[in-house]
């Protein structure tokens, strides 16, 4: 099949129409009209093959998380997806790993409303760059600089699901199904990022891992935090490692969380209380945001943990200060 051939059969008419595509996938751009009193929020992020994902991967579970990784990066603005444009270098023209890609990648943006209006196809190693474009009321937009001292520190979700599933997995030990899902579908926190608006001071979403996705918080926003250890919202899959070993690197470091961070100012924290029932979501107090700089990590005995490695990074030598 020709590339403009499976451009036209998989990829012309992925998720909803929508009144404000003026143009979408066939011509040398897309035409998109940004709403009155809206600002456009954008976000890229490339998936490739054997860093993001296991070249055996079920594609209909990397069209998913190829999208779902920006939804959310979406989430974390506050903003509302609207529309992608998906970047996809493939090895060859298989139809049917092109047939699931398209499949999972269509049935999340049909879920959250968004069009894809347009890429690019090329052949080359297996890799898959998403843009997604979302729309946030002028001003409401969440960022990583607006915390304060004194304000509660919750996430959502559970922590270190998707870590124990590489972990495992890497190790040639079996994954249960649950724990496999929360590592290759995550699900984007759309919803809530869109209900913090107004209430949450600063929010980031947790690709890395929580110690260094907070940390992001904490320096965008001048100051520093107190974790406490005990408060982490942990399945028993997790917390049965982490009481084994006394090593906490899998929910503070492993990454893939896909889950929201966020500030509040205390006399929010019934509202987020409220919200947690209304979405059926876990949200969690896991510690305060304080004046002093740093990450202050304290264990259940109330002692200091020293700090595992800040979180995942595609090129930890750099991190040495070596060229
Ligand atoms: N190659 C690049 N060119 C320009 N900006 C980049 C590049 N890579 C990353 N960024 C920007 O650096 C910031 C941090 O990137 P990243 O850690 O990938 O964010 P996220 O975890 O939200 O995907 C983001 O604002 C991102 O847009
Ligand atoms: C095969 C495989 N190896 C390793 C990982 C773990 N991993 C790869 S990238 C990453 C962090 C998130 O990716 P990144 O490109 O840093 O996303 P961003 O922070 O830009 O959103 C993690 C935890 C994985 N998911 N799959
Ligand atoms: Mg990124």
């Amino acid at each position: 099949m020709s590339e403009f051939d499976l451009i036209g059969r998989y990829f012309a008419a992925l998720g909803p129409e929508r009144s404000d595509v003026v143009l979408g996938v066939g011509d040398d751009c897309a035409l998109l009209e940004i709403p009155a009193g809206q600002t456009l929020a954008v976000s890229i992020d490339t998936l490739a093959s054997g860093v993001h994902f296991f070249a055996d991967c079920d594609p209909e579970h990397i069209g998913h998380k190829s999208l779902a990784v920006g939804l959310s990066d979406l989430a974390a603005m506050g903003a509302e997806p609207a529309w992608a444009t998906l970047a996809l270098t493939l090895p060859e023209s298989d139809e049917n790993w092109i047939r699931a890609f398209a499949t999972g990648f269509g049935r999340l943006a049909s879920a959250h409303g968004m069009r894809l209006v347009g890429g690019d196809t090329t052949r080359g190693p297996l890799s898959v760059a998403v843009q997604v474009h979302g729309l946030v009321p002028t001003g409401a937009a969440i960022r990583r600089s607006g915390a304060r001292p004194g304000e509660a520190i919750f996430v959502s979700g559970t922590l270190g699901d998707a870590g124990l599933a590489l972990r495992r997995k890497l190790a040639g030990e079996p994954v249960a199904p649950e724990l496999w899902h929360r590592l290759e579908c995550p699900e984007p926190r759309v919803a809530l990022g869109r209900h913090l608006r107004g209430i949450a001071s600063a929010m980031i979403d947790l690709s890395d891992g929580l110690a260094g996705d907070l940390g992001h918080i904490l320096a965008a926003s001048a100051v520093g935090a107190e974790l406490e250890l005990e408060r982490l919202p942990l399945t028993s899959w997790v917390a049965e490692v982490v009481a084994a070993t006394d090593d906490w690197s899998l929910p503070l470091a492993s990454g893939d969380d896909y889950e929201l961070c966020f500030c509040v100012p205390p006399a929010h924290i019934p509202v987020v209380e409220r919200l947690s029932e209304t979405l059926g979501l876990t949200l969690t107090q896991v510690g305060w945001i304080r004046s002093d700089a740093g990450l202050d990590v304290r264990r259940p005995d109330g002692g200091q943990l020293r700090m595992p490695a800040r979180g995942y990074d595609h090129f930890p030598a750099a991190n040495d200060g070596a060229d």
